[in-house]
């Protein structure tokens, strides 16, 4: 296996510059065996509308010098391609040799993306061989810069971008694009707070579909399904709106009644058209994306990704990293750095996983948390005096418990006091402050407990909130570590390699995205979140060995991510959420037949056929 490190470009995005900027990334090719074998299986065959250029400029359709004769006559392709017939093995070698030939990460993200507009079988099958070493290019952490540099780097658009000014035109626009599809799953954003680099305009759309391609890629979803959608709603980053190259709407983010109206807008005409699809949340602000979530989730399979897709895989890590220290989640105590969706997401979750898996009453898991933001502590003055979230309330802690603590010069209950008094054996990362958790507050968490599990989850790597490999070596190899992007592995005491999990809700949500789709469910409900949190810590490398990552690596994440879509799909059907006749017994067979693989289908020119 061969790994090797990247240097990150330091762009305007990288504000914390006390930890590296280094993204990793590293070598597992996919046994090509296993590809060729999808190969001679199943071949589908379609019937094709469409000739000429018109056919090699569709990414769905087209094979570029994979068409064999036949289909070069048939289609009007003869001269239109140079004379050798390739294979998709052959195609997929040039296409890495080519793309080895760019050499940092964002020109390699670029040259995917044009691959990825010219020929999806090939895009896919290239990046399902290299999957570790690929998706740190083509999503976290080297997408955080193709999005912050969207306009700059713009070439040619994808997907759809619904605009504010264009709120009277949305149902039109919406059908142009969509009508005569099937569409399963439609990815949107309003990129307000986009990963940990804030809201980036119309540039999330590059989020869409970069969550929409780990669908297809690791969750077996036909990219042909999909839609990525940005809704612009304007952006209040001054960088964007005083930049003559920004291509998005450049007005000042529209809120309140009007912004509820135009999302409502638009998820009505979802819930009209794709009455059975997944409508995927990805990166809203803090202040709609929760509200949204709960506005809509009754009423159609509504999911949040940064919400529930963390909350979900932080769930398992944490499964997974008491099953090595023998212990239970009650027996836990846990301090959540940075409340916004993602924190919140994971203390909901993990505390619904406390009442429902270990029988403690709501009240007494609510105790077991202590949530930090940018004022310290939350406790009950705090949060009368500041404006807390709702869903923050029940978390509060009671002041008498803190009238002694130490404060800074502002009168907070800063993180290292809260971790010398409270002794967590649980700390969270979530507030995009790279290098926060310093060694002091490391060190003196490791002098509080046997196996400190240190959870720093803010992407991209440079705000990580400590570098796991000082972790580790401030814990002298006792901390229990995963983080949100990709980090190279630690050196334990013994000499031995650590892996570092990455605790990424990407390696969970296209599993339950797949499993709600396949199970036709009409809602996203909690207990289908839990039952694919749960397969997804079975499946656990430190369940055989504790010296192991905290949760499978990306390279099995295609399989992991099946094995929690059926388990989605069969609890969906046991709680009579699923739209299917099936029994659970056949969930596995029939998820089989749905999963799309990058594989060349047989054409056949057809007036009728598709287009
Ligand atoms: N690993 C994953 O799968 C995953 C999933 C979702 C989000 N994230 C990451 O988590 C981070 C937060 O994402 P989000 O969607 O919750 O954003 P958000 O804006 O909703 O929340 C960020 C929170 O951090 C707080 N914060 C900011 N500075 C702080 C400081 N100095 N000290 C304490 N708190 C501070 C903010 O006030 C806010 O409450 C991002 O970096 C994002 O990339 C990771
Ligand atoms: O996009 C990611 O890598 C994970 C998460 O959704 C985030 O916002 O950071
Ligand atoms: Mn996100």
């Amino acid at each position: 296996m061969n790994s090797e490190l990247h240097h990150l470009p330091a762009s305007s995005f990288l504000r914390h510059r006390s930890v590296s900027f280094l993204s990793y990334s590293q070598t597992t090719t996919i046994p090509e065996q296993d590809l060729r074998d999808s190969m001679t299986e199943n071949i589908p065959q379609f019937h094709v509308a469409l000739r000429g250029d018109a056919i090699l400029v569709n990414p769905r359709f087209n094979k570029g010098t994979a068409f064999t004769i036949a289909e070069r006559k048939a289609f009007g392709l003869t001269a239109r391609l140079p004379s050798r017939v390739n294979t998709l093995d052959e195609q997929c070698k040039r296409a890495y040799i080519q793309l080895q030939m760019r050499e940092t990460p964002i020109t390699k993200n670029s040259f995917l993306q044009s691959l990825k507009e010219q020929n999806w079988v090939l895009y896919y099958s290239l990046v399902a061989r290299h999957l570790s070493e690929l998706v740190p290019i083509i999503y976290t952490p080297t997408e955080a810069e193709a999005i912050s540099n969207y306009s700059h780097l713009f070439r040619r658009s994808e997907g759809m971008y619904l605009t504010f000014v264009n709120q009277d035109s949305m149902e039109e626009d919406f059908l142009e694009q969509t009508k005569g599809r099937s569409i399963d799953l439609i990815v949107c954003s309003d990129a307000e707070a986009i990963l940990g680099i804030g809201d980036q305009g119309v540039g999330g759309i590059g989020i869409s579909a970069a969550k929409s391609v780990i669908y297809t890629l690791i969750g077996g979803m036909d990219p042909s399904r999909t839609l990525s959608v940005t809704l612009d709603v304007g952006t209040d980053n001054k960088n964007l709106l005083n930049d003559d190259q920004y291509v998005g709407w450049p007005h000042k983010r529209v809120r309140g009644e009007e912004y509820d109206k135009f999302v409502d807008d638009f998820v009505q005409l979802v819930r009209k058209y794709f009455p059975n699809s997944l409508l995927h949340f990805e990166d809203f602000g803090v202040t709609n994306a929760q509200r949204l979530l709960q506005r809509y989730r009754t009423t159609h399979s509504v999911f949040n990704d940064d919400i529930q897709g963390t909350g979900a895989v932080t769930l398992a890590c944490i499964m997974s990293a008491i099953g090595v220290t023998k212990s239970k989640l009650s027996a836990q105590r846990f301090i959540i750095f940075g409340v916004g969706s993602a924190g919140m997401g994971i203390a909901h979750q993990l505390r619904d996983a406390i009442v429902s898996i270990e029988g403690v009453s709501e009240s007494a898991a609510n105790e077991l948390f202590y949530l930090i933001d940018k004022d310290g502590l939350i406790t009950h003055s705090l949060a009368s005096t500041t404006s807390v979230r709702d869903e923050i309330l029940r978390f509060v802690r009671p002041d008498a418990e803190w009238k002694d603590a130490g404060r800074d010069e502002e009168g907070k209950v800063r993180l290292l006091e809260v971790v010398k008094r409270v002794r967590p054996t649980v700390l969270i990362g979530c507030s995009t402050c790279g290098g926060a958790f310093t060694e002091e507050v490391v060190k003196t968490m490791a002098a509080g407990c046997e196996r400190p599990i240190i959870l720093p989850l803010s992407n991209p790597s440079a705000l990580v909130e400590v570098d796991p490999r000082d972790a580790n070596e401030w814990t002298e190899g006792k901390a229990l570590l995963a983080t949100g992007s990709p980090f190279p592995p630690a050196k334990m005491p013994s000499g031995k390699d650590y892996a570092i999990a990455e605790c990424n809700n990407a390696l969970i949500y296209p599993g339950l995205g797949f499993g709600a789709i396949l199970a036709r469910s009409r809602r996203m409900t909690d207990t289908m979140i839990i039952a694919g949190a749960r397969r997804l810590a079975s499946l656990s490398p430190a369940r055989s060995d504790p010296d192991n990552a905290l949760l499978p690596d990306f390279s099995d994440a295609p399989r992991v991510n099946f094995e929690v879509g059926v388990a989605v799909a069969e609890q969906a059907i046991e709680e009579g959420s699923a739209g299917v006749e099936w029994r659970k017994e056949e969930v596995r067979e029939q998820a089989a037949k749905k999963v799309w693989k990058p594989i060349y289908g047989e054409y056949v020119f057809d007036e009728q056929g598709e287009r």
